[in-house]
């Protein structure tokens, strides 16, 4: 039997309180420092490792966090996601993102079909349309090869896909896999959409046009932006452009597309990365066997998620103590620092990902809950943001625990040798600096040099940046946010509160505006 509780009903979580908390610096410091590092590291797949030594947590926390992860039934939960319970009460919706790269548990029967069968004959047609397109066998108008893959979406429509590409695309070039440029326009600005159609060849791109719902203005708006590019070019946007969006949405019923694959309504947005929502561009972009290398690597994490003891299961263990820092140490956001250029745009993907799925206020049934939920997250490359924010991190009032990611290796292997070390050594070296400074501190006379110490940090080291360790990644943070729902007994799988904003824009589109939104539509020209 499963119990949905509030998170300060458990009688682990208020033993959670009581523990004393841990002095990062003098642990780290100290002369189990060394060992610490060491042991305090759990295995993941592909060959990454999650480690937490910089985390204030000893064995005391530890415990209590194991306890904390059994009362609050966080692997029956799990369980009940991936077998098909209704866990997104708000939409009554199941939550089967799981299922596009593998089957935990049971088959999933809904709308008639065994999901599992559908999620794979979708890729199995993105396969078969990308190697045609690669092939040259589904051409544009005059017969020529597309050249570039364009996706239109935004959100999860955009969010995921684009940061998957960015972080493959100088792997793909390296190991001969890559096939075609791949570009996004997201944004309602005509900014976005002009300067992306300036910058392509249009009459051998190919749109993709991405949106699970088939509402979405500012998807549609670029649609009919890009429409019009292709008209006026003198093409037919019927043999430029398909969709990938859900068999119920009004995009499913037109036959404006060269084709159209599908993803359902049992998979969020921000959710949606490893289903046809990534999977069209990065087949096209890549070939379908790098796409399949990248669910296998999504597919092995999900397993390890499956762990009941924490030290085996690093997203269950990466969402308690980051449930335990929010709540019991209070802190009010969390840094994502990859070491890696690839991983640009990663940070704005987890950003969605986690304050769209945990951003609330009330329980899943709908009653306020009493304790704080998720975090601000916000985040750049390493070694960039040492440039730009890291002051605060070390010296600011507030404390932001962080989530390094680093790679022994670099995706081009391109590199120079400088004062005895290359760049990727010198990069490696910056994000072990980083967790130390951070954790340990150092005093000074002068307090405006000195550094308190104490903000802790967690690491997933890898030994590089490939399709299967990417969706490894992309699954610990996805399983984690969903581990960090449960927790906080919301329900992380809708968006109630992008709403309101849709709403009012429309009305102010309508001029059926008053008061203080009526003169914001006087200045803004409306
Ligand atoms: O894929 P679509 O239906 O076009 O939705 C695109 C995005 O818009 C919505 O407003 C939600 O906030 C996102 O969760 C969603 O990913």
């Amino acid at each position: 039997m499963i119990t949905w509780n509030n998170l300060d009903k458990l009688t682990s979580y208020q033993e959670l309180e009581k523990t004393e908390s841990v002095d990062l610096a003098a642990v780290m410091a100290g002369e189990n420092g060394a060992e610490r590092v060491k042991n305090y590291s759990v295995p993941m797949a592909e060959g990454l490792a999650y480690n937490y030594a910089a985390k204030k947590v000893d064995d005391t926390v530890l415990a209590a966090l194991e306890k904390l992860a059994e009362e609050a039934q966080l692997t029956e939960k799990f369980e009940a996601l991936y077998n098909g319970e209704v866990v997104n009460t708000g939409e009554k919706r199941l939550v089967l993102h799981h299922m596009t790269r593998g089957q935990l548990g049971d088959a999933v029967e809904a709308d008639g079909v065994d999901k599992r069968t559908f999620y794979v004959e979708q890729q199995k047609k993105i396969a078969e349309f990308a190697n045609k397109v690669h092939a040259g066998e589904i051409t544009n108008g005059a017969g020529e090869k597309f050249t570039t893959v364009v996706q239109i979406g935004i959100g999860g429509s955009d969010l995921g896909p684009r940061a998957m590409y960015l972080a493959l695309e100088n792997w793909a070039k390296k190991n001969d896999t890559f096939k075609m440029e791949a570009k996004f326009i997201s944004n309602v600005d005509p900014d976005d959409a002009a300067a992306v159609l300036n910058s392509v060849d249009v009459a051998h791109s190919i749109f993709v046009l991405v949106s699970k719902s088939g509402t979405t203005l500012e998807t549609l708006t670029n649609e009919s932006f890009v429409k019009d590019a292709l008209k006026n070019a003198g093409l037919d946007a019927s043999k430029h452009m398909i969709a990938v969006t859900s068999e119920t949405s009004p995009l499913a019923k037109s036959d404006d597309y060269l084709a159209a694959f599908f993803m359902d309504d049992y998979i969020g947005g921000r959710f949606s990365s490893t289903s046809a929502v990534g999977g069209a561009v990065l087949s096209l972009a890549f070939g379908p066997e790098v796409f399949a290398q990248f669910l296998d690597g999504a597919a092995a994490e999900d397993k390890l998620s499956l762990n009941k003891n924490i030290k085996e299961n690093p997203e269950m263990l990466d969402a308690l103590i980051g449930v335990y820092e929010r709540n019991v140490l209070g802190y009010p956001s969390t840094a994502v620092l990859p070491y890696s250029q690839a991983l640009s745009r990663f940070p704005a993907h987890l950003q969605q990902l986690d304050m769209e799925s945990n951003g609330k206020s009330v329980n899943r049934f709908g009653e306020p809950v009493d304790y704080v939920t998720g975090p601000v997250i916000f985040g750049e490359p390493g070694t960039n943001g040492q440039h730009s924010f890291y002051q605060l991190l070390h010296q600011g009032t507030d404390i932001v625990p962080l989530q390094f990611v680093g790679f022994k290796n670099s995706q081009i292997g391109t590199d120079v040798v400088i004062q005895d070390s290359t760049s990727q050594q010198k990069l490696c070296a910056n994000v072990a600096a980083q967790i130390v400074a951070f954790a340990c501190g150092k005093e000074d006379e002068n307090r405006n040099k000195n550094f308190e110490g104490g903000r802790p940090s967690s690491i997933i080291i890898g030994e590089q940046l490939t399709p299967a360790s990417l969706g490894a990644l992309l699954a610990h943070f996805e399983n984690k946010i969903m581990f960090q729902g449960f927790l906080w007994n919301v329900n992380s799988f809708d968006q109630e509160g992008v709403q309101l904003g849709k709403v009012l824009a429309k009305r102010v589109l309508a001029h059926e505006t008053d008061g203080a939104l009526r003169v914001f539509s006087d200045l803004l020209n409306i």
